[in-house]
């Protein structure tokens, strides 16, 4: 217990600004979403996901999530529409939660957290030629949040915690072909969104963030099995199970509040 408060003091969130003095910037995320606040905009259409065509490829521990990679070579799976001018490619899914009974959700609505929090990542390939590229340009990436409730078991979510156990060390991956994330979706796309930034190092500001309203449910036994994730590598003798790798709330500063699509 102890040997986590240390690393969190030298490795958390709070200590990020050292290296990363962007942590103190402009236009940073999480943040936390107050819908009463939320301006309307009639000019902001509905979102559309395109992953009919998606191509899954492998799931990997990378120490801080556990992330599932796409072919994102052509336009096969996009999401366009809401505040996009153009298409943005999926990139890759991963997921933050807390530890057993905690919340873990990094944006948080009107105070209140979720269990966990899905990520889908999708970049600019318009206007930039790398992943790279855009993940350092302010309209580089845009990240669908879904938040996960705590209730029955989700119907789709066991493809992924079943293979967990393969993937348990940092530095690991094997090979996920055809899942498509569609499964993991709401059943409406109403949404808030609001310029943003990576919640991890190195905290670019370079997200266009369109977090759903409605969560997804999922159970508590799912939610347990992320737990028998480490951030530590199998070689490393000191086990850190993966838990709480969300970072909390950030200040709104002089942005405008976000705005909502219902
Ligand atoms: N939580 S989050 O905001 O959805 C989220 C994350 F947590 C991330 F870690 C990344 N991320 C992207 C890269 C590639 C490098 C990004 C910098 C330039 C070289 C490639 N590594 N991590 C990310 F893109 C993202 F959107
Ligand atoms: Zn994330």
């Amino acid at each position: 217990f102890t040997l986590t408060l240390i690393h969190q003091a030298l490795f958390g969130p709070s200590a990020w600004h050292r290296h990363y003095p962007v942590a103190k910037g402009s236009r940073q995320s999480p943040i936390d979403i107050i819908p009463d606040e939320a301006r309307r905009d009639s000019s902001l259409g509905p979102i559309f996901l395109k992953y009919d065509r998606c191509t899954s490829l492998s799931i990997a521990n990378n120490g801080h999530s556990v992330v599932v990679e796409f072919d994102d070579s052509d336009d096969r799976s996009v999401i366009q529409g809401g505040p996009l001018d153009n298409p943005y490619r999926l990139k890759q899914f991963h997921f933050h939660w807390g530890g057993k009974g905690c919340e873990g959700s990094e944006h948080t609505v009107a105070g209140v957290g979720y269990a966990s929090e899905l990520h889908l990542v999708h970049w600019n390939a318009v206007k930039y030629t790398t992943y790279e590229d855009a993940a350092t340009a302010p309209d580089g990436l845009a990240v669908l949040g879904i938040f996960l409730e705590q209730g029955d078991d989700h119907r789709w979510l066991h493809t992924i915690t079943d293979v967990l156990y393969m993937v348990k060390f940092k530095g690991s991956a094997t090979n996920f072909k055809g899942f498509n994330p569609k499964c993991l979706l709401p059943s409406n796309l109403h949404y808030w969104t609001y310029l943003g930034s990576l919640t991890t190092p190195p905290l670019h500001e370079s997200v266009i963030w369109i977090v759903l309203k409605e969560p997804i449910v999922v159970s508590e036994k799912q939610l347990g099995m992320f737990r028998i994730l480490q951030f530590s590598g199998e070689e490393e003798d000191q086990r850190m199970r993966m838990e709480n790798n969300f970072r909390p709330p950030q200040p709104l500063k002089e942005r405008i509040s976000v705005v909502v699509h219902d």
